[in-house]
């Protein structure tokens, strides 16, 4: 039975970073698709988001900034809101959970759980810095993970081996803010006994939703129901979050977890006086879109809360993707390894679409997915451009040069015409039935499908072969491949929003609703259309490699900055380096030794001599440029044949953590064969 409504929610973007690929291709674009595809059927539907402004990643990012949390999350939440609407994110609002409507629906849900005595008061030890006077929450502490030995593992996570944790099984626990060893303290905290529930969510979603969830979120769901649930504490020790609503609790904010999915709830309410429709009616159907790593609090600890609660609707479905991931490597807000949304609207303006065409047609829906900027252009010039742009092109260059743009008359139908017109009005619904599931790659082939179709069409039929022999016939070619024209307008939008529009201000027409795809009649015959564009454009090597080169600094400035020295050799004896003679010498000449990389043949005058040195260091420098230069060079090492030349000696280098050599050199010039000791 069709819903009456729906409430739709993207998962509220964390405010310590911009908006990434892979938050796009997990979790905003497929809500969008789905959501549009809604409107399109004129359905009742909200879709929520905002950011996530609290927890302590926050503290963590404004101390080492030197900033107020308040004006980290400002700034990101500006950043993310501008990025998802000039990408065509249609959401009805793009709310926050630092307003002052979520600090009040937050705080009253604790207290209505509290008064019908839903949570368990306990006391126990947790660590507490001194020197800061504070308790040490979730990533406020680190240590040694115990399940890998990752040194930098955080208070409630390991990220190396992905381990959820506490505070207390870290080895060697640290305070992230005065470095120092914590100590045990006293704290009383209100734990959400998820262990009663337990029951409760095997018959929901264990029996329940065994068919109609996807088997990664289902499956995730089961281990963690059958590995057994446990109390959870919804309280923290901090002073960034929202305050817990009792007396006795003074300087305790609730867990960023328990109150960012009630972010849903308050956005709602600054959308709409109407909002308990949305939340609390059973005729509404309520679906959460979200990444992998946030499926325990959606599937299983909002759920108990919304349950404890009782007035609340429970998800009908919480479709979540796999990750995405970038040329090879895990995305990273962190290290920046990442394509960042406003960058890339910034650097590839108006070209939106195509960012929402490849991460819908390589969406991370049931495995892990890697974009490269290979695919992107791949699909760029072979998909959008070859089948979509071309099939549109060229129906509207054709009706421009042989009919004034006036859409001709449908006259009699082949048995092929026919085909087509009877295939074409069976996409609506093929792709209704997809995005209904949740399978939004497999709804955007179909819709390129229909593309195809109309550029099959136009190629079996030759109309611009027929015109000198058979007007007649092209009128309805044409008419036909029109009618294509005005079903893809429909049925792209809710993938492809401004090319849709685009498509329709050449066509002359407005995007119209779901039911109207399909239609043979969609564009009577004499209606004027407007100009043809180009909907697409071919995206050329260079574009593509620059984005690489971009990444490949990334990489270096990573490898940069986390570089550490080896750690130091066996000690020697004086006497030992004194054997080393060392000088300072100058490159007289050098050229690469033919049929190798990486070798530099060097005369080098060393002061006592001038001797041929064969030298490494090919790949980092240009022979001419070192000529003059003065070195270090180890004179005394024996000497050895390399590619049939004797090298006499060795040149001194230093090797950078990317891997580049720079040479030893004296500060101010030296004689040559002047000593290094
Ligand atoms: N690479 C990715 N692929 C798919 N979904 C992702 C990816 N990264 C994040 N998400 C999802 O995007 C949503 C918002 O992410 P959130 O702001 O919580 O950031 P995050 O998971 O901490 O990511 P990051 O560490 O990269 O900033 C979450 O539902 C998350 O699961
Ligand atoms: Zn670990």
């Amino acid at each position: 039975m069709q819903p009456k409504r729906y409430t739709v929610t993207a998962a509220l973007p964390y405010a310590n970073g911009p908006v990434h690929i892979g938050h796009v291709a997990g979790v905003y674009l497929p809500a969008d698709i789905y959501v549009r595809f809604l409107r399109s059927n004129n359905r009742d539907v909200k879709f929520i988001c905002g950011s996530d402004e609290h927890g302590v990643p926050i503290t963590i990012r404004a101390q080492k900034e030197g900033v107020t949390p308040q004006q980290v999350v400002d700034k990101y939440h500006k950043l993310m809101g501008d990025a998802f609407r000039d990408f065509n994110i249609s959401f009805d609002i793009y709310s926050r959970t630092s307003s002052r409507t979520h600090s009040e629906t937050a705080s009253d849900f604790f207290l209505n759980l509290y008064e019908k005595g839903k949570f368990i008061e306990q006391v126990s030890q947790q660590y507490f810095d001194e020197k800061n006077q504070q308790f040490l929450a979730d990533r406020y502490i680190v240590g040694t993970c115990p399940k890998c030995g990752n040194e930098n593992a955080y208070g409630d996570q390991c990220e190396s081996c992905g381990s959820s944790l506490n505070p207390t099984d870290l080895i060697n626990p640290k305070s992230m803010l005065s470095g120092e060893k914590p100590v045990m303290k006293e704290t009383k905290h209100w734990y959400l006994p998820l262990d009663q529930y337990e029951g409760w969510l095997r018959e929901w979603i264990v029996e329940g939703h065994k068919d109609d969830w996807k088997t990664n979120v289902y499956g995730q769901c089961k281990s963690w129901i059958d590995g057994g649930l446990h109390p959870r504490a919804v309280t923290r020790d901090l002073d960034w979050g929202v305050p817990v609503p009792l007396q006795e609790a003074k300087g305790k904010v609730l867990y960023v977890w328990f109150d960012a999915p009630i972010g849903y709830i308050s956005a709602t309410k600054d959308l709409t006086p109407d909002w308990e429709k949305y939340w609390k009616d059973e005729e509404t159907k309520l679906v959460h879109f979200i990444g992998k790593d946030n499926i325990v609090f959606h599937c299983i600890i909002f759920p108990v809360m919304l349950k404890a609660h009782g007035d609340y609707i429970l998800p009908d479905n919480v479709p979540a993707n796999e990750f995405l991931n970038l040329e090879g490597d895990k995305i990273s807000t962190s290290r920046n390894w990442a394509v960042w949304l406003h960058e890339y609207l910034e650097e590839f303006k108006g070209k939106g679409d195509v960012l929402r065409y490849v991460l819908c047609a390589n969406a991370p829906e049931t495995k892990d997915n890697d974009f490269t900027w290979k695919d992107y252009q791949a699909r760029n010039n072979n998909e959008l451009l070859a089948v979509l742009g071309n099939f549109v092109n060229r129906a509207l260059v054709l009706t421009h040069k042989y009919y004034e743009g006036k859409v001709p008359a449908k006259n009699e139908l082949t048995d092929m015409d026919r085909e087509v017109l009877a295939e074409m009005a069976g996409y609506p619904e093929k792709i209704a039935a997809s995005i209904e599931l949740y399978r939004f790659k497999e709804a955007l082939q179909e819709m390129m499908n229909l593309a195809r179709l109309g550029n099959k069409y136009l190629a079996d039929t030759e109309p611009w072969k027929l015109i000198k022999t058979d007007e007649v016939r092209v009128q309805t070619i044409l008419n036909i491949a029109l009618q294509i024209c005005g079903s893809l307008t429909i049925l792209m939008e809710p993938f492809l929003p401004a090319s849709a529009q685009s498509l329709a201000d050449m066509l002359n027409i407005k995007v119209g609703k779901w039911n109207e795809a399909g239609n043979a009649e969609y564009l009577l015959a004499g209606h004027q259309i407007g100009e043809a564009k180009l909907l697409f454009e071919k995206v050329e090597d260079a574009t593509v490699e620059a984005q690489v080169q971009k990444l490949l600094d990334t990489k270096t400035a990573n490898q940069l900055a986390n570089a550490q020295a080896a750690p130091a050799k066996e000690n020697i004896s004086f006497d030992d380096f004194q054997k080393m003679d060392i000088r300072i010498g100058t490159i007289l000449e050098a050229e690469k030794v033919a049929k190798t990389k990486k070798l530099l043949k060097l005369k080098v005058d060393t002061g006592i001599d001038q001797r041929t040195i064969v030298s490494g260091i090919a790949e980092h420098f240009v022979p001419e440029a070192i000529i003059g230069q003065q070195v270090a060079v180890l004179v005394n090492l024996a000497p050895r044949e390399i590619k049939g030349i004797e090298s006499q000696g060795m040149i001194l280098m230093a090797e950078n953590a990317d891997g580049s050599l720079k040479f030893m050199q004296p500060s101010a010039a030296v004689n040559n064969g002047s000593g290094v000791s």
